[in-house]
């Protein structure tokens, strides 16, 4: 199979480091975020998705595109890639894991290591700009 996932994920930072959860019977982190169905903007899905897996409620007035990132899906069969639109967010509401959620965690860039490979090109971005320590 072949083709390409189109997601939308929040970059939350805080003290340089950044949330990631962990979804159920996964062995790396991701980047909290989904994908976009029919019809959505970035902003319906960034707002729904985010909604779903951390009961946090995003601003989207105050949402900016930190960038947009590609590579190979995780878990899936070589040559699936990930396309993820990354936005900063202000929000209201404490992060808290959904039952899709097992962990809810702040990685530092030392933990490159334990994420997926988009989120190796958006923790290599972060880095390079002093936000992620
Ligand atoms: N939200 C998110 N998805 C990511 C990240 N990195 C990464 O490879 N993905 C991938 C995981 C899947 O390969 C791909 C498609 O997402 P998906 O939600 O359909 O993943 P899935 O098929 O494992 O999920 P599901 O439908 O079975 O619940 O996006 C990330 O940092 N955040």
């Amino acid at each position: 199979m072949s083709g390409t996932f189109d997601k939308v994920a929040w970059i939350h930072l805080e003290d340089g480091k950044i949330l990631s959860t962990r979804s159920r019977g996964k062995n790396v982190y991701y980047l909290p975020g989904g994908k976009r169905e029919p019809g959505e903007t970035d902003m319906d899905t960034l707002v729904r998705e985010i909604d779903e897996e951390l009961a946090v409620t995003i601003d989207p007035t105050t949402a900016t595109h930190l960038g947009t990132f590609q590579a190979q899906a995780h878990d899936h069969a070589d040559g699936v890639a990930v396309r993820m639109i990354c936005y900063t967010a202000g929000h209201h509401g404490i992060p808290t894991a959904s039952s899709e959620i097992e962990e809810v965690v702040w990685l530092a860039y030392a933990d490159r290591d334990r994420v997926s490979p988009v989120d190796h090109l958006v923790f290599d971005h972060l880095h390079r700009n002093g936000r992620l320590l």
